[in-house]
């Protein structure tokens, strides 16, 4: 599952534990991005704090792991890279499965690459509050679409709960509360932060 993570949330390890289920999946790799070129409009946190989060929060799940190639890559984060490299690191016979909520994949025909990337993984689309999950208009079987539970969370709203003094407890793990404040992450000004 590749996210920016700033910060990880619940709804973020809602869904990859639901999609794990359905296809029953030995691991969910959690890869955090290094530069998200489509976020570049947006203040994002050092790679190296959104990793620790990820870690943090996956860290009680014995089948969660998190990698560091996208934030180990320099350059803007593609998913043809961080697929490419998980494949290197898992070895070329292991099925790849890339996790994505409903707004990430309404944008998939522009990413990088866009044809070779569906031959590398299969593609699964989660149901996301406020967003409609609609297939691309993808051939068929190019991507699945699955409904999890609904968590109306997202890691702008946290953020901005965070700059305005209000709690953010229950909406991410314990830990992630905890890192937030010693590293006093999202205190300052954010600029185009909100949705
Ligand atoms: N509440 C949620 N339910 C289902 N999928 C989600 C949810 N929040 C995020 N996702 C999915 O997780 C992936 C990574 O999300 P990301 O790290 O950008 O978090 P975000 O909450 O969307 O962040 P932001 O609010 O900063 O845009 C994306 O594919 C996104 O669609
Ligand atoms: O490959 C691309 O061009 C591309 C463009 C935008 C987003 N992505 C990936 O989509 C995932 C979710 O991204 P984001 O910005 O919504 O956190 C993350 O793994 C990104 O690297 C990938």
């Amino acid at each position: 599952m590749g996210g920016t993570f700033d910060p990880i949330h619940h709804g973020h390890l809602v869904a990859a534990s639901e999609v794990a289920h359905h296809y029953d999946l030995d691991e969910v790799v959690f890869v955090p991005t290094g530069q998200p070129w489509q976020k570049a409009d947006k203040i994002v946190s050092a790679p190296e704090d959104r990793y620790l989060m990820t870690v943090i929060a996956t860290a009680s799940n014995p089948r969660f792991s998190v990698s560091r190639v996208d934030i180990d890559r320099s350059g803007p984060t593609f998913t043809i890279d961080t697929l490419r490299d998980i494949h290197r690191v898992y070895g070329p016979g292991v099925e790849l499965y890339f996790i994505t909520g409903a707004d990430a994949l309404a944008q998939i025909l522009s990413w990088r690459d866009v044809d070779e990337l569906f031959t590398i993984a299969h593609f699964v689309g989660c149901t996301r509050p406020g967003h409609t999950l609609q297939d691309p208009g993808l051939p068929e079987g190019m991507i699945s679409l699955i409904e999890i539970p609904a968590l109306s969370i997202s890691s702008s709203e946290c953020r901005d709960r965070v700059q305005a003094g209000q709690p953010i407890w229950y909406l991410v793990p314990d830990g992630i509360v905890q890192y937030i404040g010693k590293r006093a992450l999202y205190q300052g000004e954010i600029v185009g932060g909100g949705e």
